[in-house]
C-alpha cells in the first residue's frame, strides 16, 4: 500500500516524519500526472503546491480553520488529502469532480468563485465574523503571485494591513507566473530575488532564522537586512508588506513541508495578520511541463504522461486563431490598432500580435478593471485599443466599460473569447452574462460572428468605430463551415427563406446569434419538414438593433431567438423590447441560457440539459405555431437521421 492510500484526511498528515512526508510529494506528484494527463486540467499550478498544501493541512486544522484558494484551480492537492483522492478520474467531467473548490463536494472547501483576486476579500470578511462571534479560528487564504496583480487583492490587502488583530494568515504562493511569467513592479522584485545569485542564501537565513526565533514582520527585515544592500533591494516586496504594516514571514522554499510548516506555525502564533511568502515551481517535478515556456502546463488537455505532448491534436481552426491572424493583419494596416491582455497572452491569441508589434502589446496582468480604463486612456490619446479577454472575466469590469469608456464615447474594440457555455471549468466560466451586461451600455456595437469571415469582417469594422465601444464575442468551440448569406435586408444576413406550404401562415422568423446560427438552421430544416415557412436571419451587429430586423419581424407570424447567452437580458429579450416599442406585435419566443449558476459538464451536454438543440427549439416552435393555428402539430419529427447542429 502507497503512503497516499492511507490518507483520507488532513489527520492523516500529522505523524509523518521528514521522509515520509518527502515520500507522500513524490506520490502524490506521480498521481497527479497520472491522473490529470488522462483527464485534463490544471497540472502545472498543481505540481507547484504539493509541499505547500501538506504544510497548510499540517499547520491548519481544515474545515476549523477555513483554507480559501485564490482562483480555485491549485485545489488538486488540497482534495487529494481531504478525502476525495478517488474521483481524479471524473475531474471536470459532468457529475465528476469539480476542478476546482465545490460547497457541495466537501466541507473543507469555501469558495467556489473562480474568478481571480477575490480571495483575500473573502478571507478578511471571514477572519473578522470570526472575532465578532468569538471564533477563536484561523482564516487562510492561498494566493498566487498572478492573483495578486488585480485589484482586489490590494483592496482587501489595505484593509488587512490596518487591522491588527485579524485572525488571518495570507499565503502568497509565488511561482513567477500566471500562464507567462507575472508582469508588474512587484514581480519585477521578486523576479529579481529569484535570480539573484544570492537567492539559495537567502532562503537559508531565513529558513535558519524561522527555526531559531519567531521570524515576523521587522525582525525579518532587519536579518534580511544584514545580507548585501544589493539583496535587500531585490527583497523590497517583503519590505513593502512590511511597510503596509503587514507582518511578514520569507521567503520560504515552497518545496521544503518543514520549513513552510515552521513558517506558517509562526504566523498561526502571531495573533494578528501574517503574510508568508512562499517561492515554488509551477510544473515542479514533470520536465515536460517546467520546460513549457509558453505556460508551464497552467491548463492542459489530454497528454502523454511521459512526454507532455498533446494526446490529439485538432486540425480545426479555433476562433482565437482566426482572431489572432486577422488581428495581426489589422496591425500591419493601422498603427492606431493596439491590444491588450489581462495576464492570457496566448489563451487570448495576442501572442501573434505582441510577437509583431511588441511595443503596441500591453499584459497588465489579472486586472480587467485596470486593462478597460487604460485601453479608455489610450484611445483618448489616439490609439484603437483592442481588449481581449474571455467573455465571463469582462463581468469584473462593467462599470469600466459603461462609465470609462461607453460615457466618454470612446472607440475601444472588447474581443471576448470563451463567450456561451464553456463547460466543464463550471459556473464562473461560462461566458453567459456579457450580451445581458453590454445591452445596457448606451451607444454600445456587440457583434457575435456566425463563421470565420463575419469575424474577419467584424474586427475590421470595430477599429473603425472611434464613437462607442464595440464588441466582438465567440464561443469555445472551433469555428464552423462559413455559412453565406442568400440575401441582406438592411444589415441583416438572410441566410434561409422556405415559404410556407399552401395556406399555412406568415411563416416563423429565426434569429440565430453566433455560434448556435447553426441550431438555428437546424430548427429551420425541422421546421420545413413540417410544412411550416421559415425566415433564418443573422443580425451580423445585434446592438443596436436593426431596424431591418424589425420590419422582418413585422412581416412573420413568430418570432424565435436563439442566443448563447442568459435568456435574460439577452439579444432576443432586446429584440422583444424594441419591437414592443415599435409597435410591432407578432410574438417573440427567446431561446437562450436560463438565469441559473450551472454545473460543470461538457458544453455539448448542458446545451442538451438546457434544451438548445435544434429538437428541442423545433418541438417547442412547431408546439407554438399549432397553438396559434389550432392545427394538431404534424407527425412527430423524426431526429435519427438527422445530423448533430452545431452549437
Ligand atoms: C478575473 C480573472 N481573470 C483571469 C482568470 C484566468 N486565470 C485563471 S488562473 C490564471 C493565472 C493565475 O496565476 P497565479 O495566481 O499566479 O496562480 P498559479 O497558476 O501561478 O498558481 C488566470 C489568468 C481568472 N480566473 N480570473
Ligand atoms: C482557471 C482559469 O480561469 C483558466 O485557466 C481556465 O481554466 C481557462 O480555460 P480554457 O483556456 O481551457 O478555456
Ligand atoms: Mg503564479
Amino acid at each position: 500500500m502507497s503512503l497516499l492510500d492511507t490518507v483520507n484526511g488532513p489527520r492523516d498528515l500529522r505523524g509523518l516524519s521528514a521522509e515520509q512526508l518527502t515520500q507522500l510529494s513524490e506520490e502524490i506528484r506521480a498521481f497527479l500526472i497520472h491522473q490529470v494527463s488522462r483527464t485534463g486540467g490544471h497540472l502545472g499550478p498543481n505540481l507547484g503546491v504539493v509541499e505547500l498544501t501538506l504544510a497548510l493541512h499540517r499547520t491548519f486544522d481544515s474545515p476549523a480553520d477555513p483554507i480559501i484558494f485564490d482562483t480555485g484551480h491549485q485545489s488538486y492537492v488540497h482534495k487529494i488529502v481531504t478525502g476525495r483522492r478517488d474521483g481524479f478520474p471524473t475531474l471536470k467531467q459532468k457529475n465528476g469532480l469539480s476542478g476546482y473548490p465545490s460547497r457541495a463536494e466537501s466541507e473543507h472547501d469555501w469558495v467556489e468563485n473562480q474568478h481571480a483576486s477575490a480571495s483575500l476579500a473573502y478571507a478578511e470578511g471571514l477572519a473578522k465574523a470570526f472575532r465578532l462571534r468569538g471564533n477563536r479560528h484561523h482564516v487562510v487564504a492561498v494566493i498566487g503571485d498572478g492573483a495578486l496583480t488585480g485589484g482586489m487583492a490590494w483592496e482587501a490587502l489595505n484593509n488587512i494591513a490596518a487591522d491588527d488583530d485579524l485572525p488571518l494568515v495570507v499565503v502568497v504562493n509565488d511561482n513567477g507566473r500566471s500562464y507567462t511569467p507575472t508582469v508588474g513592479g512587484l514581480a519585477r522584485h521578486l523576479t529579481g530575488l529569484r535570480t539573484s545569485p544570492r537567492y539559495e542564501q537567502v532562503l537559508d537565513v531565513v529558513k535558519r532564522q524561522v527555526n531559531r526565533a519567531p521570524l515576523v514582520g521587522s525582525a525579518a527585515y532587519d536579518v534580511l537586512h544584514g545580507i548585501k544592500a544589493g539583496l535587500k533591494d531585490v527583497l523590497a516586496p517583503q519590505g513593502m508588506y512590511s511597510d503596509l504594516g503587514i507582518k511578514y514571514v520569507g521567503p520560504i522554499d515552497g518545496h521544503d513541508v518543514l520549513a513552510v510548516e515552521r513558517a506558517l506555525q509562526q504566523a498561526k502564533q502571531f495573533g494578528g495578520p501574517v503574510l508568508v511568502h512562499v517561492l515554488t515551481h509551477k510544473g515542479r517535478g514533470f520536465p515536460a511541463a517546467e520546460n513549457n515556456e509558453e505556460d508551464q502546463f497552467h491548463t492542459v488537455g489530454q497528454i502523454d504522461e511521459v512526454t507532455g505532448l498533446p494526446l490529439s491534436v485538432s486540425e480545426r481552426t479555433t476562433w482565437t486563431d482566426v482572431f489572432a491572424e486577422e488581428l495581426e493583419r489589422l496591425g500591419r494596416a493601422d498603427d492606431r490598432v493596439v491590444a491588450i491582455t489581462a495576464a492570457m497572452l496566448y489563451p487570448t491569441g495576442l501572442h501573434r500580435f505582441a510577437a509583431s508589434f511588441p511595443e503596441r502589446t500591453y499584459d497588465v496582468g489579472i486586472a480587467e478593471q485596470h486593462a478597460v480604463t487604460s485601453a479608455a486612456g489610450l484611445a483618448l490619446g489616439g490609439m484603437h485599443p483592442v481588449v481581449a479577454l474571455y467573455a465571463t472575466f469582462l463581468n469584473r469590469a462593467f462599470d469600466q466599460v459603461l462609465m470609462d469608456v461607453g460615457l466618454h464615447r470612446l472607440g475601444v474594440t472588447f474581443v471576448l473569447d470563451r463567450a456561451g457555455i464553456t463547460g466543464n471549468d463550471g459556473a464562473s466560466h461560462n461566458g453567459m452574462w456579457d450580451m445581458s451586461m453590454l445591452q445596457l451600455v448606451p451607444g454600445l456595437h456587440l457583434t457575435a460572428p456566425r463563421d470565420a469571415t463575419r469575424l474577419r469582417e467584424a474586427l475590421h469594422r470595430a477599429v473603425t468605430i472611434a464613437d462607442a465601444p464595440s464588441v466582438i464575442r465567440y464561443s469555445k468551440e472551433k469555428v464552423p463551415e462559413d455559412v453565406p448569406a442568400v440575401d441582406r435586408v438592411g444589415g441583416v444576413d438572410v441566410l434561409r427563406r422556405s415559404p410556407a406550404g399552401d395556406g399555412a401562415g406568415s411563416g416563423v422568423l429565426v434569429v440565430g446569434y453566433g455560434q448556435l446560427v447553426g441550431t438555428a438552421l437546424g430548427v429551420a430544416d425541422r421546421l420545413v419538414d413540417q410544412g411550416i415557412g421559415v425566415t433564418v436571419v443573422d443580425p451580423v451587429w445585434a446592438l443596436p438593433v436593426d431596424p431591418a430586423l424589425v420590419e422582418l419581424a413585422r412581416s412573420h407570424e413568430l418570432v424565435v431567438t436563439i442566443e448563447d447567452n442568459l435568456v435574460v437580458g439577452g439579444c432576443g429579450s432586446r429584440l422583444l423590447l424594441v419591437l414592443s416599442e415599435a409597435g410591432v406585435m407578432t410574438p417573440v419566443r427567446c431561446f437562450g441560457i436560463p438565469q441559473e449558476y450551472l454545473p460543470h459538464a461538457s458544453r455539448g451536454e448542458l446545451l442538451s440539459d438546457l434544451g438548445l438543440t435544434p429538437q428541442d427549439i423545433a418541438r417547442s416552435v412547431i408546439e407554438l405555431v399549432a397553438g396559434s393555428t389550432g392545427e394538431p402539430a404534424h407527425p412527430p419529427l423524426v431526429e435519427a437521421d438527422r445530423p448533430p447542429a452545431e452549437g
